[in-house]
């Protein structure tokens, strides 16, 4: 039986822990106090609820970050250095050059794993296939519902409120994106990491009154030719900023885990 800690006690979180698949159970889980009691009721003491990750005594076979990019930082150097293998959700952590240098030092030297969730986002592999005979160009555009934004910068930068048509709010790169939007802007990130990094690939980011779904469009040109993909995405009942595909990816790292 293989063992995970998942960070996180949120949407996905909760999506995961209801699809866990079978060879696979829950150690532990580094949660906000406040989630502790709940998850020792739920799981009646057999998983661990953990304010850290450094109060983990076993060792995980996978530890799934689902929790936010500060999370991220604030626990991926540790769990790469003692030599586990972190699966990121939250990407847009990396759009941070400084943390980014510390999670590749920690996992030399621990020798860590570390592996990047495809997310909410489809068309990762064709991209970085692509990329190996040259892209000149990667653009990617997200369209969701007002409630998808609310609480995210797109509050100072747009009025959430009154938008009558879909109407684009940001432009600019996956760095930018993924720092200003940490809850919303991960694919950006994940999309900049397959093709042409952060600086280059061009983001937009759109708000739709019409729409119930999250709406991602890549559009990729190379010397392979050139492709678009669009995904149209439900989100999470509780958590409208999160697609269900990107929870569904973190079923799949822990279904591969299963059948290692
Ligand atoms: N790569 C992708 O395609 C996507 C990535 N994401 C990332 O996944 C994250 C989780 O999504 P949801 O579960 O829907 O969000 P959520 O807001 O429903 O839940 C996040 C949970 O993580 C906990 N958390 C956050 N930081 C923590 C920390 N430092 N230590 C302990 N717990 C911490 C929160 O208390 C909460 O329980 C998002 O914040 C985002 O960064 C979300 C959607 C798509
Ligand atoms: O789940 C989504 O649709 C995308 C998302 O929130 C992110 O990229 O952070």
């Amino acid at each position: 039986m293989k063992k995970v800690m998942l960070i996180g006690y949120g949407a996905m979180a909760q999506t995961v822990i209801e699809r866990l698949p079978e060879g696979v159970e829950l150690g532990w889980i580094v949660a906000r106090e406040r989630h502790h009691a709940a998850i020792r009721d739920r799981f009646h003491g057999k998983v661990e609820a953990l304010a850290e990750v450094n109060d983990c005594t076993g060792a995980p076979d996978l530890v799934l970050e689902c929790a936010s990019q500060q999370a991220v930082a604030q626990y991926g150097a540790a769990v790469l250095a003692r030599g586990w293998h972190l699966a990121v959700i939250s990407t847009g952590a990396l759009a941070d050059a400084a943390l980014e240098q510390r999670l590749a030092a920690a996992r030399r030297a621990g020798n860590g794993r570390l592996t990047l969730l495809a997310g909410a986002v489809a068309g990762i592999d064709g991209l970085e296939a692509a990329k190996e005979g040259g892209l000149y160009r990667v653009t990617y555009r997200s369209r969701k519902s007002p409630a998808s934004w609310r609480g995210s910068h797109a509050e100072k930068l747009i009025d959430l409120d009154s938008v009558s048509e879909a109407q684009i709010f940001f432009e600019g790169s996956a760095r930018e994106a993924a720092q200003l939007f940490p809850a919303n802007a991960n694919v950006a990130a994940t999309v900049a990491l397959g093709g042409v990094g952060m600086d280059e690939t061009r983001v937009q980011l759109m708000v739709d009154p019409q729409t119930t779904r999250n709406t991602h469009t890549l559009h990729a040109a190379g010397g392979f030719g050139e492709f678009s993909l669009e995904l149209s995405g439900l989100p999470l009942a509780s958590n409208p900023k999160t697609s269900t595909l990107a929870a569904l990816s973190a079923v799949r790292a822990c279904r591969e885990l299963a059948q290692q």
